[in-house]
């Protein structure tokens, strides 16, 4: 039997980079996927692990043997007990993922390819099959796709063991349960480390329970958004790495403690301040004006300090320069130095005026794009997805 899940990407409405140091932030699901798929081999002469990342026309194949032979350390698998992949398992890994001659255009998957292999292995064991990966997402360009990955292959990895609980006879996209999700998220997050370093954990959750959350130091409050959020997302297609932005604040918080940790208390005023706005009963046009002005003010606040702490680049404050000549508010969304952008569309804004600011964007070689924000987070399908 072959089973499919699909976790969604995300956009950050507040609090990148501070959530690492302890702030809060605010982040929402979007309607983009990474879908994986896993059919155990069924054959008994089959004896290969396959992974093959469809998008990026790459296929990866490892003989149960030389992984066993590789990681025997790792004895049983353990899917009910999410663990840290230790320093000794980051190098065996990493000599499997080497073998594989990865063009060095696309080494940065590496990484992703050794969240596959940490995660299948603790979960699944040593056993044959093909995992196949697609995704709406742009890679490195701050909607989540790591974490999306992570989320997508935590889940069909478990769905695939005694430790979740589901009806396999459901058709279609079907949810997890609560406690399920907990333990998807905390596999996911074991994922995101290999890939980003020091994650927060703050895509892995969004991306695992949908909607709007807000985030701090590891635990999720949901909210109930009273307000139709529109943003527009502009992909600078500038490449960037999440891992390498994240630790060149961690280094300049080493710089400067003071300062940073003033900068890091203001984003927690602001993504606390984001938060309740968004919950705050909606009431008449006037009113929605209003709060849609104050969240206008508390991105471009937390724009200027995601700037103070280096995440910020030409090409953002060119998007910023073109959408404020439409008094519009804009703020990078992820990890920055590049990547996505969000700016907000007003819900009195003209049709035309969105359209204008769409072309000026594109006129620069941006991409632009409008994604439903909140849904479901992570989903499985054991029959008929299509
Ligand atoms: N579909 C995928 N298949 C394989 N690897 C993936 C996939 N999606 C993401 N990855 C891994 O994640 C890396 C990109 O993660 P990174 O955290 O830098 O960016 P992001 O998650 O898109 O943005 P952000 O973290 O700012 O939201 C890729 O280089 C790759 O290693
Ligand atoms: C930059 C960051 O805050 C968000 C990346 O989407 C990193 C993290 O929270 O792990
Ligand atoms: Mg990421």
């Amino acid at each position: 039997m072959e089973v499919k899940t699909r976790a969604p990407g995300k956009i950050i409405l507040a609090g990148e980079h501070a959530v690492v140091h302890g702030s809060t932030a605010v982040a929402a699901c979007i309607d983009l996927y990474t879908y994986v798929s896993l059919r155990p081999s069924l054959s008994e002469n089959d004896d290969t692990l396959e992974l093959l990342l469809k998008d990026m026309e790459l296929e990866f194949s490892w003989s149960i043997g030389r992984i066993k032979e590789t990681l025997s350390h790792l004895g049983s698998p353990f899917p009910s007990t999410p663990t840290s992949c230790t320093a000794e398992s980051v190098r065996c890994i990493a000599a499997l993922v080497e073998e594989q001659n990865i063009p060095e255009a696309k080494i940065g998957l590496a990484t992703g390819v050794s969240a596959f292999l940490w995660l299948y292995t603790s979960i699944q064991g040593f056993k044959p099959a093909t995992v196949v990966v697609t995704s709406d997402l742009p890679l490195g360009a701050g909607l989540g796709s790591s974490a999306a990955f992570c989320v997508a292959l935590s889940a069909v990895l478990l769905g695939f063991s005694d430790s979740v609980s589901l009806d396999k006879n459901h058709q279609g996209w079907l949810t997890y349960g609560d406690s399920d999700l907990d333990l998807l998220n905390k596999w996911a997050f074991e994922g995101e480390k290999l890939i980003h370093g020091k994650p927060s954990g703050l895509d892995n959750t969004v991306s695992t329970y949908g909607n709007i959350i807000k985030f701090k130091s590891g635990s999720l409050t949901r909210i109930k958004s009273n307000m139709p959020l529109k943003m527009l997302i502009t992909n600078t297609k500038v490449g960037r790495n999440t891992k390498a932005l994240v630790t060149g604040v961690t280094e300049r918080t080493f710089r400067h403690p003071d300062v940073m940790g003033s900068v890091f208390n203001a984003v927690d005023s602001i993504s606390k301040e984001l938060s309740s706005i968004l919950e705050s009963p909606a009431l008449d046009d006037l009113s929605k004006t209003e709060k849609e002005r104050k969240l206008e003010e508390l991105m471009e606040m937390n724009q200027g300090l995601l700037q103070c702490m280096g995440v910020s680049h030409a090409s953002i404050e060119t998007v910023l320069r073109t959408t404020l000549k439409y008094k519009l508010a804009t703020k990078l969304t992820g990890a920055g130095g590049g990547g996505c952008v969000l700016t907000l569309l007003p819900t009195l804004l003209s049709g035309t005026v969105v359209d204008k600011v769409i072309a000026e964007l594109e006129s620069c070689g941006f991409q632009c794009l409008i994604a439903g924000i909140g849904g479901n987070g992570v989903e499985i399908c054991f029959h008929g997805s299509s």
